[in-house]
């Protein structure tokens, strides 16, 4: 596959081209279809040689907002990349203490994969605001984010994020009205989710008896 333009696959010492790493991570509260297809989107085009699939242990932004037990999320997210190549579950931001910083993932990331360019997968809601993300000059100067307009439209930054230095790939993933928000409703008013996140993942949510009483 040929490596898009922006995307720097450097040469390692000896051997050879060192592929992107993908990091997408999200509170998956529950995992549905429209993560799985922009991470498949983001694997296939950026020619990444992994997606690590990152459930946030603490999503600080939404603390108001109440979170599943992160194992049952990453149960979850295991349960939805069953099978699928090039993808695995990391669990290490539900098994950390304090709030989930990417930073503190991508320097991890880094010291594991000397020389491999960090792909961050996100979509258009969370691109609008990463200039309020911890550390987000430093965060942006480490990855290369890959970006898919919610809406079916083109990525669009903030303001504030447009005068930050950044690099970003758009990803064209045509527009999936899907939320895990949606889902969370539909289970508490007892409608079935299975087109939304497979039955694998709408058999745990039943067998767990998760977001009967949440919004
Ligand atoms: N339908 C979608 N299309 C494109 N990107 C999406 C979609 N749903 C989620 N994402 C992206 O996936 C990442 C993880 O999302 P998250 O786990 O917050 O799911 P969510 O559906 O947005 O959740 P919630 O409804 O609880 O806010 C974020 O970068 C988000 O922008
Ligand atoms: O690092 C931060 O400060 C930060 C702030 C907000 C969101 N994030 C990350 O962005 C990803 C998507 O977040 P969310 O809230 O849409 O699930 C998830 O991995 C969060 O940890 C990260």
């Amino acid at each position: 596959m040929t490596q898009p333009e922006g995307l720097s696959a450097e040469a390692g010492l000896e051997d050879g081209p060192v592929q992107p790493i993908g990091l997408f991570g999200g509170s998956f509260n529950p995992p549905h279809l429209a993560h799985l297809a922009l991470a498949r989107l983001a694997f296939e085009q950026l020619g990444l040689a992994k997606v690590l699939w990152v459930p946030a242990g603490q999503p600080w932004q939404k603390a108001g907002q109440e979170v599943s037990h992160g194992p049952h999320r990453a149960a979850m997210v295991a349960e939805l990349i069953a099978g699928e190549p090039g993808f695995a579950l990391d669990e290490r931001e539900i098994q950390r203490s304090g709030p989930s910083y990417t930073l503190v993932t991508v320097r991890q990331l880094q010291a594991e994969h000397p020389g491999a360019e960090i792909v961050l997968i996100i979509g258009q809601d969370q691109y609008a605001r990463l200039h309020t993300w911890h550390g987000a000059a430093e965060l942006l100067a480490a990855v290369t984010l890959a970006v898919a307009g919610r809406e079916g439209q083109a990525p669009e930054p903030s303001e504030v994020l447009a005068g930050l230095p950044h690099r970003i790939m758009p990803l064209p993933l045509p527009r999936l009205d899907i939320s895990s928000t949606q889902i969370r409703a539909r289970v508490k008013a007892g409608e079935p989710v299975d087109s939304l996140v497979g039955t694998r993942v709408a058999r745990y949510i039943d067998h767990h008896h998760l977001y009967q009483g949440t919004p």
